[in-house]
């Protein structure tokens, strides 16, 4: 039997999945000629929490773990995975995504806010590994190129994105910790040789307590931990408060709490109770008992508040009216419902909420519903320089111009939960004053720090592969564009000092004497990169986990509009791919958008993009000559596609997702019928062409009469299969021509 050649086509959450539901089997259709089997694995947050009980569901309930399955596959050569954006979940997120399976008939226990017994802490332990972001960690075993591709920078130059305009008076400006911060107080250390570690606490009485038991650190790799202090956070959150309502601006708080899922619920925690502090004073034993958890959110506290008999609900009511009154006025994530910044800690996401805020003339929106400038609160000051030199080069400069600014693709050390984004089993909330340890097997401390009650830990790794790694693909991009690379890395910061030595090593393998190459700071980085930008110069920005993370919004937002629309190409260290779909999320307002009335403005540029590269490194890999072809045309639809503007639109009636996927199959065989390299696959596509073409009336006609009425998926985290499918497939005739391209050359 011959080898199936194979793509795996991920299934998650919400708007990315329901879009699937529509992409798929055009798809598989069109790659089956190829004898290329696209597989499809679902990963989405209910299939995950379905895979860690299965002792609590009947047979044909239980789901594999699809997710640790893959995660062995990208660490072979063969892997070639494409992702699509997931949830990473919330507390609140968890828990609504269980009470709906539940619902559903799954027999899966709850989420424990306290575990105090055995089953308790393993049932928790297990709802832990797949809350926040669970996913991404374990995909990505390579590092991340992202970049806008010629097609789509083209395009925004031609039909800009509206940018608001930026006043040199803006009140908007990035407050951020200035001594006592995960910055200030870093340590960090190359390992010349491999050891196993482990850390402890030790109190001021003199007990000792492990917080996590020895693990291996190998050869070359750098370690550094460090501490924020609660004192000083929640004396930092006071002064932000009373100074955004002195100054008349919004207060509202960016942190990453999906990605850093112990840490920054923590601090938007203290936000919560130091913005509301007169509640939760006054309150305190009312709301202990409701079990409130100010780092769910305030959400938490007006849910749980609703419990309560009528009176004491009110007089908690009138205190927390106070609190607005007496506070500045918050940032709001949907005015219409009351629902503020500090609501739910996965609502405003700092890669996406920073440049947003930046591209809406640096305002957020006040309980009214009006544009106000705003205050945004960065705790920790290690990346938060970077939003403030945009914020100060707008108010100097005005708004950027999408039709001439340059472009800022991005190398980003990733690989094997580089930094950190791998600290969470690292991350603890000290329970008392004392001194937290980092000890090496010989019983040497590599690291100490001291420590009060309340302060926040943590320690980060990188390994040395994944950095040589990085910097191999840093020059492969430069050399590749001609262009500047800036490696953003901070030469007084503890950590990036060790990186920068390991750069300043391993660049030197290379030629690079061709090569613009800088080191600059992340505040000196960005002045340099936007002074290029906006001369209409490209830079390759390198850089760490995190701003990797931040800068793949930030540029592609002012950039292009949206991240959707960026390629996203993870060469796999062992060989494989894996082609994530854009750099943005799963945009829930979508679905809701979809459910009301029927309409999907979800693009899955970002998908037609992944795809593209994933067919052309299987083409590559597997000397699959029809892959290659469908890679090659499947470019020449997506431009065509950009060309005759066929994204969906955000209005009911109007062109959806659906319909997109539509034009993109008709370009897609268009471009195959065209083409001679591949008879086989010229003289079959030509029929569909024929067809596709012949029918379109018919078939947008079909998708359009779709739009209008509610549609109920029963389900959100996890939709009922046939009516999603039917839902995204309304045209009986677009199907019966997909339905026709012959699969059985395909062995399933
Ligand atoms: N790689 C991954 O798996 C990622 C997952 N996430 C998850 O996504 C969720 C939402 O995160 P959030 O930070 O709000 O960011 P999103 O990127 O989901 O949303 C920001 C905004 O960008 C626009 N947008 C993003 N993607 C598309 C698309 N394909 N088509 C059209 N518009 C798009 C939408 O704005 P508008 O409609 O106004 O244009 C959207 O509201 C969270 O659960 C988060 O954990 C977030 C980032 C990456
Ligand atoms: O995994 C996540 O939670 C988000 C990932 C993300 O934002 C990114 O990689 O750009
Ligand atoms: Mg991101």
């Amino acid at each position: 039997m011959s080898i199936v050649p194979k793509i795996v086509y991920t299934k998650t959450d919400e708007a990315p999945a329901l879009a699937t539901y529509s992409f798929l089997p055009i798809i598989k259709a069109f790659t089956a000629p190829a004898k290329i089997n696209v597989e499809s694995k679902d990963i989405s947050l209910a299939a995950r929490i379905l895979a860690i009980f299965p002792e609590y569901l009947s047979n044909d309930q239980k789901i594999p773990d699809n997710l640790s399955e893959l995660g062995e596959l990208a660490k072979n050569p063969e892997a070639n995975i494409i992702k699509l954006p997931n949830i990473s979940a919330s507390v609140p997120q968890l828990k609504a995504a269980i009470k709906e399976l539940q619902e559903q008939g799954f027999k899966i226990p709850n989420y424990p806010e306290e575990a105090n017994t055995p089953e308790e802490k393993d049932i928790q332990k297990r709802y832990n590994s797949v809350k926040g972001s669970a996913v991404n960690p374990v995909l990505r075993e390579g590092n991340s190129d992202r970049r806008a591709p010629k097609a789509v920078k083209n395009f925004a130059r031609n039909n800009p994105h509206s940018m608001g305009a930026w006043s040199s008076d803006s009140l908007t400006h990035v407050a951020t910790m200035s001594e006592n911060d995960f910055r200030a107080n870093e340590k960090s250390l190359t390992l010349s040789e491999a050891t196993n570690v482990k850390i402890e606490f030790t109190d001021n009485e003199g007990n000792t307590s492990v917080l996590k038991d020895s693990f291996p650190l190998l050869a070359g790799e750098i370690i550094d931990a460090s501490v924020m202090s609660k004192k000083a956070l929640l004396a930092f959150l006071s002064e932000q408060i009373k100074d955004a309502k002195e100054n008349n601006v919004l207060f509202s708080l960016h942190m990453k709490a999906t990605m850093m899922k112990v840490s920054d619920p923590i601090i938007f925690g203290h936000a919560v109770t130091t913005f509301f502090k007169p509640v939760f004073e006054k309150h305190q034993a009312v709301l202990e008992e409701l079990g409130v958890e100010e780092n769910n959110g305030f959400g938490d506290l007006i849910s749980k508040i609703q419990a309560l008999p009528e009176a004491k609900r009110i007089e908690i009511e009138d205190d927390i009216d106070a609190c607005y009154n007496n506070g500045p006025a918050l940032a709001m994530v949907n005015s219409d419902k009351g629902i503020t910044n500090l609501h739910v800690p996965s609502d405003v996401i700092i890669d996406a909420s920073m440049p947003a805020m930046i591209r809406t003339s640096g305002q957020m929106w006040n309980a009214k519903g009006e544009q106000q400038d705003t205050k945004a609160v960065i705790p920790d000051s290690s990346y938060a320089p970077i939003y403030e030199a945009t914020i100060n080069f707008c108010k100097q400069n005005g708004a950027f111009d999408p039709t001439t600014m340059g472009t800022v693709p991005n190398v980003g050390l990733m690989a094997q939960k580089a930094e950190e984004y791998g600290s969470h089993d690292k991350t603890f909330e000290i329970k008392g004053n004392g001194v937290v340890r980092v000890v090496d097997a010989s019983g040497k401390t590599l690291i100490e720090h001291n420590v009060e009650d309340g302060d926040i830990w943590r320690m980060c790794q990188v390994k040395d592969a994944p950095i040589q790694d990085w910097i191999k693909l840093a020059v492969k991009r430069a050399t590749a564009t001609n262009t500047p690379a800036v490696f953003w890395l901070d030469e007084t910061r503890a950590h990036d000092i060790e990186l920068i030595k390991k750069v300043d090593k391993y660049l030197s393998n290379y030629d690079t004497s061709l090569l613009e190459i800088h080191i600059l700071s992340p505040y000196y980085a960005t002045l340099f990169t936007l002074d290029r930008i906006k001369e209409g110069l490209d830079t390759i920005s390198v850089t760490g986990n995190v701003l990797r993370d931040f800068l793949t919004d930030l540029f592609p937002i002012l950039e292009v509009g949206t991240s959707a629309k960026m390629l996203s190409i993870v060469p796999l260290m062992n060989g494989g791919g894996l082609f994530e779909t854009g750099a943005g999320g799963s945009a829930p307002k979508h679905v809701q958008q979809f459910v009301k009335e029927g309409h999907l403005r979800w693009d899955s540029l970002g998908e037609f993009l992944a795809l593209t590269v994933s067919l052309e490194h299987l083409g590559e890999n597997l000397k699959n000559s029809k892959a290659l072809i469908l890679a090659e045309t499947l470019d020449l639809a997506t431009d065509k596609f950009l060309e005759n503007k066929k994204s969906p639109s955000r209005k009911v009636y109007e062109l959806d997702n659906r319909g997109s996927h539509f034009y993109l199959a008709l370009y897609w065989a268009e471009a195959l019928a065209n083409q001679s390299k591949d008879a086989d696959l010229k003289n079959l596509f030509t029929k569909i062409y024929k067809e596709l073409f012949a029918s379109k009336s018919k078939i947008l006609l079909e998708l359009n009469s779709a739009q209008g009425d509610e549609i109920d998926l029963k389900g959100y985290y996890l939709p009922n299969d046939e009516l999603a499918n039917k839902a995204m497939r309304p045209s009986e005739t677009f199907n019966k021509i997909i339905a026709s391209i012959p699969a059985e050359s395909v062995l399933m």
